[in-house]
């Protein structure tokens, strides 16, 4: 008997918006389905891939920048052939768009796979409450993404007051007309929206003039304007340094994103951080048992000097290793949820 195809969602939205909150919600719930994940990083450092691993079914990593301009059909093709393989048992497939992907050349890419054996499930726009204001001057095509989503989730609503929520729901809905737009913390929705047993039939919200537009306009894009930073280091980070550096950020450093080694000042614990705009957030967190311990950051900025964020970041490496900074580390617990 031919299996059904299996449906592959696309989770996009803009840098920090939360697709990855969303989707450890997801694998934390996923109610007996097998998931497969594939993961789209701006950077070389697959940060986003380790903060799920663990929990993902099967996992094809995607760690070469931009899925709409790195990978052609034929290589979206070839992970998904894996993932869709019959012994792999998957369900459902995720792919989550980079931050700066655009919506519309991945569904085409989605929609021209030849591969039988999966079937386009739809576009889940993830938006930043407390950020969609400032993005959308920044970036007018959010607005354009908007109109491919077959579900909205306006994550963060914690931190907007209620009047804020409700202005917000009213602009998407007329943004993304007809499109439900469903309002989130941490990106906890019910599982069974995306894992319903009959994928929803495509909404039409796309026509073939808009999945036939050029590539070539590739400047539009908005990723364009964006740099990535990698950092790595195997000696720990001065915890003081850091986040000096961190306070002081230009403007333009929008997401930063990794796991950090403070190395004795920190009982050589492992910290996780986050920043999103303005917001900055340390976590403390565990290393694997046979997990070598080291710094590894992603840095996403437009308009930044990439050179002169490595050289800062390099100057907060510890002179030296052996030498604990207590007093530092409470700048870095300042930052950490009560
Ligand atoms: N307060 C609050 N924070 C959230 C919520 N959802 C996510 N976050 C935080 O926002 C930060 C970014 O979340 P991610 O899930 O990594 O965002 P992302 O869209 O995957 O980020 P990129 O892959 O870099 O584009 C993290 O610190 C999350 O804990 C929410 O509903 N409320």
């Amino acid at each position: 008997m031919a299996r059904k195809p299996i449906p592959v969602l696309i989770v996009a939205g803009f840098l920090g918006s939360g697709k990855t909150t969303l989707l450890n919600h997801l694998l934390t719930n996923d109610q007996g389905a097998r998931i497969g994940v594939i993961m789209n990083d701006f950077g070389a450092i697959g940060v986003d891939a380790l903060s799920v691993a663990g929990q993902v079914d099967a996992m094809v990593s995607l760690s070469n920048g931009c899925l709409c301009c790195a990978v052609d059909a034929r290589g979206l093709d070839a992970m998904l052939g894996k993932l869709s393989e019959p012994k792999a048992e998957i369900d459902v497939i995720v792919i989550e768009a980079s931050g700066l992907a655009e919506p519309r050349d991945l569904i085409r890419l989605m929609i021209a796979s030849e591969n039988q054996a999966i079937t386009y499930g739809g576009l889940i726009e993830v938006v930043d409450a407390a950020e969609f204001g400032e993005n959308r001057v920044r970036h007018p095509e959010l607005d354009q993404h908007l109109g491919f989503a077959d579900l909205v989730l306006l994550n963060k609503t914690d931190r907007v007051p209620t009047a804020e929520r409700e202005r917000l729901t009213s602009l998407l809905a007329e943004l993304a007309p007809g499109t439900p737009v469903l309002a989130t913390e941490f990106g906890r929705i019910d599982p069974e929206l995306f894992f319903d047993p009959e994928p929803r039939p495509k909404t039409g919200q796309m026509s073939f003039d808009d999945l036939r537009h050029d590539h070539a306009d590739h400047s539009e894009h908005i990723h364009a304007a964006y740099e990535s930073v990698e950092f790595v280091s195997d000696r720990p980070l001065n915890p003081r340094r850091l986040v000096k550096f961190l306070e002081a950020r230009p403007r333009g450093l929008y997401r930063i994103k990794g796991f950090i080694d403070f190395g004795p000042s920190a009982e050589r614990q492992k910290f996780a951080m986050q920043s999103v705009g303005a917001f900055l957030r340390f976590e403390r967190t565990r290393w694997a048992r046979d997990e070598q311990r080291r710094t590894e950051l992603v840095l996403i900025g437009a308009g930044i000097d990439s050179q002169a964020v490595h050289a800062d970041l390099a100057a907060c490496v510890e002179n030296d290793p052996s030498e604990a900074d207590e007093r530092g580390m409470m700048l870095v617990l300042r930052h950490t949820q009560s």
